[in-house]
């Protein structure tokens, strides 16, 4: 099949490329400009054509709690997010610790034809934080990062164990870094607004704590260690320090730290109940400020969906996670680019190369031969979020009604359109 992508303002990791006609030639991408015979025509005057998203975080709750997501949802949210490829997150129920399940995960989700599924496993078996997974036996099968996210590593020896394994195998681990001691019963930033509700606060000292150590075992093995969802000021400096002494480790942040604060708490809605939690007006400029001078590695949704029910328990009873793979680049794009505070290049790169790099993936381009996993964008499109219209199955939202403007309005994966919106 041959599909002609019609006036296409071109964007990669090289550059700008201007206006012009992009032809796909079955899962790849052809060339500009070549004329001929095709089946199928897409017409993205006015918008952007660039590679379609990755994304290392996000919560698909498949096998087992399909009530807050499955692969068929999550996947096809992700593709309406202008993800092309995600990386789903293995504290399912059971966890994926075992390689037959990663291998059946990716032949599912093959089969649905949406984003591309690249499924991380557990780092220890059953999540238990005591005995290692068989990272080799999970490797095979097809698991692309190993991490217990959703819970931390408490046992550092565990962690320096998990590393040289890994590093033998050239596999990512990536840590959920929250002292679990030190955060305790939190269920919010321990600061000015969690003293005044009267709640249990999470410090940022349990963050940026535990990203010291785990900062520290990567320098110690060489083990290549991503750091999720860093939340606070302090955590964030110290991956800054970790860097500049050489150590292997990369960071991600996320939507929800970059754009909400503890603020939102007093209005006691489980909706912004999330770990880490959301931090202060100076956490989040800094966060801002790390993406703006490259030392954040890619922004991850961890995308962490429940039910309406779990979600309408009082606050500290309500399960923590944020559902926000449909809206993600609208938000950043509005807030960051829209605001002046990070040049759209910087913003596509935290989705594309910077991910790709963090995982040893190709960095990817428009370039004839590259697969044909693409996201068009209308950048001009302003609307709503309208959570109802979700594929998630988690239908409401902390932005819920607010505008934002920049859409996705297709993604293609492997030449074959996965998301079409309006
Ligand atoms: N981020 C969250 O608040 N929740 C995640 C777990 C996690 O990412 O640690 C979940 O699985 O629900
Ligand atoms: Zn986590
Ligand atoms: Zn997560």
């Amino acid at each position: 099949m041959r599909t002609l992508i019609k006036q296409a303002h071109l964007h990669d990791a090289r550059g700008d490329h201007g206006v012009h006609d992009l032809y796909l030639r079955g899962d790849r991408i052809e060339g500009v400009d070549l004329g001929g015979e095709v089946d199928h025509t897409i017409d993205a005057q006015g918008n952007l054509v660039t590679p379609a998203f990755i994304d290392l975080h996000a919560h698909l709750r498949e096998p087992g709690q399909e009530e807050k997501e499955d692969l068929a949802s999550g996947l096809a949210a992700a593709a309406a997010g202008g993800f092309g490829t995600v990386v789903s997150m293995a504290n399912t129920t059971p966890p994926v610790d075992d390689p037959g399940l990663v291998a059946a995960l990716a032949l599912k989700a093959e089969r649905l034809g949406l984003a591309r599924l690249r499924p991380a496993a557990t780092l220890s078996r059953g999540l238990k934080g005591e005995g290692l997974t068989d990272f080799a036996a999970l490797k095979a099968a097809g698991a692309v990062m190993i991490t217990d996210d959703g819970i931390p590593v408490a046992d550092a020896h565990l962690m320096r164990r998990a590393c040289e394994y890994a590093q033998d195998l050239g596999l990512v681990i990536q840590t959920h870094s929250e002292e679990p001691s030190l955060r305790q019963g939190g269920v919010m930033h321990e600061g000015a607004v969690s003293q005044r509700l009267g709640l249990p606060g999470n410090p940022a000292a349990a963050e940026a704590a535990m990203i010291g150590r785990d900062c520290e075992i990567a320098l110690l093995t060489g083990a290549r260690v991503h750091l999720a969802h860093v939340s606070s000021k302090r955590g964030m400096q110290v991956v800054e320090w970790f860097k500049a002494q050489g150590a292997p480790v990369t960071c991600e942040v996320t939507p929800h730290h970059l754009t909400l604060t503890d603020a939102a708490l007093a209005s006691f809605d489980p909706i912004y109940k999330v770990a880490p939690p959301l931090r202060t007006d100076e956490d989040v400029a800094y966060l801002r400020e790390a993406l703006r001078r490259g030392v954040v590695d890619n922004i991850g949704t961890d995308h962490a969906p429940h039910t309406r029910a779990e979600k309408e328990r009082d606050l500290l009873e309500a399960p923590f996670g944020i559902g926000n793979l449909e809206v993600t680049f609208a938000l950043l794009y509005t807030e960051l680019v829209g605001s002046g505070a990070l040049s759209l290049e910087r913003l596509l790169e935290l989705f594309q190369a910077g991910p790709a790099r963090v995982m040893g993936w190709p960095t990817p381009t428009l370039e004839p031969g590259e697969p044909a996993d693409l996201v068009v964008l209308d950048l001009e499109a302003s609307r709503p979020v309208t959570p109802a219209t979700f594929r998630s199955k988690a239908k409401f939202s902390p932005w819920s009604g607010q505008t934002l403007r920049g859409w996705p309005v297709m993604t293609l994966v492997g030449g074959r359109v996965a998301f079409e919106g309006v």
